[in-house]
């Protein structure tokens, strides 16, 4: 007999059943509990709507034929009521007005009479799994808004504006669309926008990093591959092009893809058919393909890097994202909105949630690595500051030696371990706040790079 999964025993489906047959209110009422199950018995339509008024069921079997209301009244009633829980019809002959009302209805399964015990544990098994299933989903779409953020660009300079105004034109043509910007501005924020904005916003949203994965295994992400095409292929695998079919498939650093990718990619452009590697047969999709790159990729079609004619075929469109260094005007509010990101309970104006000398190092600093630079200075700064406002100090050590700098500087003739002080800042800002990095470009070890820093705020300090 079908067992229910440990995760939904912990849960306890409970369990409306509802039909006028003695026999088999009896057997459901003492044998589903032992199957790891809450169960109500109702004998008739009104009483089981009396009971889903009262309480939530995750799943309810309902007879057909009842006295009072029958089952498909019953089914109306629920779907207002409980639109939630999954719902099985049983019958003793299924009719194709029954299927009609169960396609109608959005009914889950159904059993024929007579139904044996096996037969309901089997259903409610499956109940069980596809419950277990949705919670999975809405917990791993729970998890990657928190991770991505909300779909919101922040910004209120009129750059930011004019790409805000480009995707909503652009969203509802079909046309690929080529997005431009430096690494970390917002590029796969627009293409998620432009997707959301689109016809196809209820379809799958589907991302990768063309320079994320070798040449030799970038086709079979894409295209799929079927079992035993290549050593270590032990399954069947879809494509992210199949993935996406319907919706959106965004290729992020499309300048990383390897020429001979750029052909096959060039070919499902122009054709709208994929074939799986290994495979003879070709299958159609509907995907929209929205790509991004920080690289120049004129150069690249100049250099021979990138072809020419997919560089036509991807840029029907170009939206580019500014770099946060031209738009400094925005980082107070971007600022907020992310710190809002990290702590959700946050509320507040920027000059209520940052001090007036920190919104000051934030203006100044270059952001080489921009709107994720910025991110990950507010995780920083989030994660040190246990009563808001932001200060200085909450700043990754970079910002406060930046600050010292300039006091240094100001307070009269520079030394010199000011100037040594002026070379590693710089480097690690160059860095992005990287040590190991910066200290390999000075050519000092990671410990004198870390015993300058110190001996740098003790002087300040003493
Ligand atoms: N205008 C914006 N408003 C709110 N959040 C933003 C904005 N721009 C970027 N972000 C946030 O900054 C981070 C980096 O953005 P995103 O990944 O879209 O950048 P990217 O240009 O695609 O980066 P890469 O070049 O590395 O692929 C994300 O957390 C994103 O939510």
């Amino acid at each position: 007999m079908a067992r229910p999964k440990p995760l939904e025993q912990e849960a306890k489906m409970r369990i409306l059943f509802a039909d006028d047959e003695t026999n088999l209110q009896e057997l459901v009422r003492s044998e589903v509990p032992r199957m790891g199950y809450a169960v109500t018995v109702c004998p008739d339509g009104l009483t089981a709507v009396a009971a889903l008024e009262k309480e939530a069921f995750d799943c309810m079997i309902v007879d057909l034929q009842m006295p009072g209301l029958n089952g498909l009244q019953v089914i109306e009633r629920a779907a207002q009521l409980r639109p939630e829980m999954d719902t099985v019809i049983m019958t003793g002959n299924p009719s194709q007005e029954t299927a009609i009302a169960a396609v109608q209805f959005q009914v889950f399964d159904y059993l024929t009479k007579p139904c044996r015990l096996a037969d309901i544990a089997g259903l409610l098994g499956r109940v069980c799994e596809r419950r277990q299933s949705r919670r999975q989903v809405a917990a791993l779409e729970h998890r990657v808004r928190r991770a991505e953020g909300e779909t919101r660009l922040i910004g209120e300079h009129p750059s930011m504006h004019e790409t805000a105004r480009l995707i909503e034109r652009v969203a509802a043509a079909e046309s690929t669309v080529l997005i431009r910007g430096e690494t970390g501005c917002g590029k796969e924020l627009v293409a998620r926008s432009l997707h959301e904005h689109s016809n196809r916003a209820s379809q799958p949203f589907v991302a990768i990093n063309c320079g994320a994965l070798p040449e030799n295994l970038i086709e079979s992400e894409l295209f799929g591959h079927c079992r035993g095409s290549f050593t270590g292929a032990d399954a069947a695998r879809t494509g992210l092009f199949e993935m996406a079919d319907g919706g959106t498939l965004f290729l992020d650093e499309i300048g990383e893809l390897p020429l001979s990718m750029q052909a096959k990619l060039l070919r499902v452009l122009e054709t709208g058919d994929i074939r799986r590697v290994g495979d003879n047969e070709t299958k159609h999709i509907d995907v929209r393909v929205v790509c991004a790159t920080h690289r120049d990729l004129d150069q690249m079609v100049h250099d021979g890097e990138f072809r020419e004619d997919l560089m036509f075929r991807i840029n029907t469109f170009e939206v580019r994202v500014p770099a946060l260094r031209e738009r400094s005007s925005d980082i107070p509010l971007l600022a907020s909105h992310l710190l809002k990101r990290f702590r959700p309970e946050t509320e507040g104006q920027p000059d209520e949630l940052f001090a007036p000398e920190t919104l000051r190092l934030l203006a100044e600093h270059v952001w080489p690595g921009n709107v994720r630079e910025l991110a990950n200075v507010i995780e920083h700064s989030a994660i040190l500051c246990d009563k808001l406002p932001i200060l200085p100090e909450h700043l990754p050590r970079h910002f406060s030696n930046r600050q010292l700098r300039k006091e240094l500087r100001s307070s009269g003739p520079i030394s010199l371990r000011d100037l040594e002080m002026h070379a590693i800042e710089e480097a690690l800002e160059r860095h992005d706040g990287n040590k190991p990095a910066a200290a390999a470009e000075l050519g000092i070890s990671l410990k004198t790079l870390y015993n300058k820093l110190n001996a740098a705020v003790d002087s300040k300090a003493g």
